[in-house]
């Protein structure tokens, strides 16, 4: 992945050997060269790792879909599987401190370096300042791999960076790399944990502007998140999923921890009676949940369903007799909310130009579409995709979506506003908008109806933060629609 323009002109010599070499899965194990040399042998994880770089920059895959498969092809499993994600995530989490890194160790700025060389050189300095990898391993691994792919010039060039970046640990090269803290306190949170500095300045401002607290919280986008699993009540259970090697969760009467292991290996999961979700996910679909409502309470709508992940736990909580409407703009996204859901009713629709009644709902989530900035660490590439500008443009989005819930929810009737997202421009700002719009909702405080958990912030609102909750920075706005609107 490279941030910012390639220059003209670009060479990218090396591309076509990379390329032409086909089946990158092929092993190439101490064959002589042309020049009788022995090749070394085929490093397969961080041929995978390197692999997936590759596929993120030119591709725009999604590391998280498209890892597994690549694993699979490849026959890694164990150990190796292990190894190969972590090398390739960490890679991607940490490239904005390497790249900084990188510049100060070549004659030429990383957004000049050939892309498949960068990535192998980024591949290398996260093995020397964020693993246990030896230095020298970790160097002539990534050379032999530049090697490889690339070809013999680019691989001393290679070697010339990852020399230079193995004279200091990473503390030492952020105390020459990132800028002062007291003269830019943004710029060394982004440099040191590697965030673009818009999303550091937007992550500083959600959590109040305290120094220390976003960069706990920059610190957790670059830890690995634990899987956590849903029991899907009436289709199975906590014990269940406990019995099958998961931890209970700490919040949700739902969720089971998987601290290592395949969640498919889970009868449960494998059976579509359980499920992987966030536990902040889970809760703030409860919490729309649990606010009481006066009167009837068998009508759900979940405004922006796909992929079904909120929808299927809200299915299985209606009670006898009640419904959800389950609802997505992109028919593939409603397809998916249909196969997660047992009993829902799934429509494509946009939720702007509802396909329903007004006024006829008890319950209406809008989960809105969002920058993501809450679960970065789940999606290590986000972070260096999501463009600053498309903000203002989702936020008018949400405010039309919230407006439209609005009207959907009978008189006194309950909508959750949820973002996967912390941004105050996506969150509290926009509530407040359509709620100055929208007059006579009430904002409830959310957090009275999430009393497990602590932290949550100020009110009304609930924010979970990965930092304090070890979830996704998930934001929940619950609002009432006046009796008699
Ligand atoms: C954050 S995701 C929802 C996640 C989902 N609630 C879950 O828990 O799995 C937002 C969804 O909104 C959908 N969407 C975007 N614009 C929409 C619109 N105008 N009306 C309805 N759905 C929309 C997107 O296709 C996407 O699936």
């Amino acid at each position: 992945m490279t941030r910012g323009e390639r220059p003209a002109g670009d060479r990218r010599p090396g591309r076509d050997a990379v390329r032409g070499r086909g089946g990158a899965g092929r092993p190439a194990t101490g064959r002589a060269t042309g020049r009788g040399r022995p090749r070394p042998p085929r490093d397969e994880p961080r041929n995978a790792a390197y692999d997936l770089l590759r596929a993120v920059d030119e591709r725009d895959a999604y590391a998280n879909l498209l890892m597994p498969t690549l694993l699979r092809e490849r026959g890694l499993s164990g150990r190796d599987a292990a190894l190969a994600t972590e090398l390739a995530y960490g890679t991607l989490r940490g490239l904005g401190t390497y790249d900084e890194i990188i510049a100060a160790c070549s004659d030429r700025p990383p957004d000049e370096i050939d892309p498949p060389v960068l990535d192998a050189v980024r591949l290398g300095a996260h093995q020397l300042l964020k693993t246990r990898v030896p230095p020298h391993a970790a160097v002539s691994a990534t050379v032999d791999l530049v090697r490889l792919r690339v070809g013999a010039g680019a691989s001393r060039f290679a070697n010339a960076i990852l020399r230079k970046v193995a004279t200091r640990d990473l503390p030492a090269w952020l105390a020459i790399v990132a800028p002062e803290a007291a003269a830019d306190p943004v710029g060394h949170l982004a440099v040191t944990h590697s965030h673009p500095r818009w999303i550091t300045s937007a992550l500083r401002d959600a959590v109040g502007g305290d120094p220390a607290e976003t960069a706990a919280l920059l610190a957790a986008d670059n830890e690995r998140p634990v899987v956590t699993l849903v029991a899907w009540p009436g289709r199975s259970t906590v014990d269940e999923l406990v019995a099958a090697g998961a931890t209970p969760a700490r919040y949700s009467p739902h969720a089971a921890y998987l601290p290592e292991g395949d969640p498919a290996a889970i009868p449960a999961v494998a059976e579509g009676r359980a499920g992987v979700q966030d536990e902040a996910s889970q809760l703030v679909a409860l919490a729309l949940t649990r606010v009481p409502v006066a009167g009837r309470d068998d009508r759900w709508l979940d405004m922006c369903a796909g992929p079904g992940g909120k929808a299927a736990l809200l299915d299985a909580l209606t009670g006898a007799g009640g419904h959800l409407l389950a609802a997505d703009q992109r028919h593939h996204r409603a397809r998916l909310v249909y196969r997660a859901t047992r009993r829902a009713g799934v429509v494509t629709a946009d939720g702007t130009r509802p396909a329903w009644r007004p006024g006829v709902f008890d319950r209406v989530l809008v989960d809105a579409p969002c920058t993501g900035l809450g679960a970065l660490r789940r999606r290590p590439e986000a972070r260096w995709r999501r463009p600053a500008g498309s903000v203002p443009e989702l936020a008018a989005l949400q405010r039309e979506l919230l407006g439209s819930a609005l009207d959907a929810a009978r008189p006194g009737g309950v909508v959750g506003y949820v973002t996967c997202s912390p941004h105050l421009a996506e969150t509290r700002v926009v509530v407040e908008d359509v709620l100055r719009r929208h007059g006579g909702a009430e904002l409830l405080d959310a957090r009275a109806y999430l009393p497990e958990v602590a932290g949550l912030g100020d009110g009304p609102y609930a924010q979970f933060w990965p930092h304090r909750h070890r979830t996704d920075a998930m934001f929940l706005a619950l609002l009432r629609t006046p009796p008699g609107a």
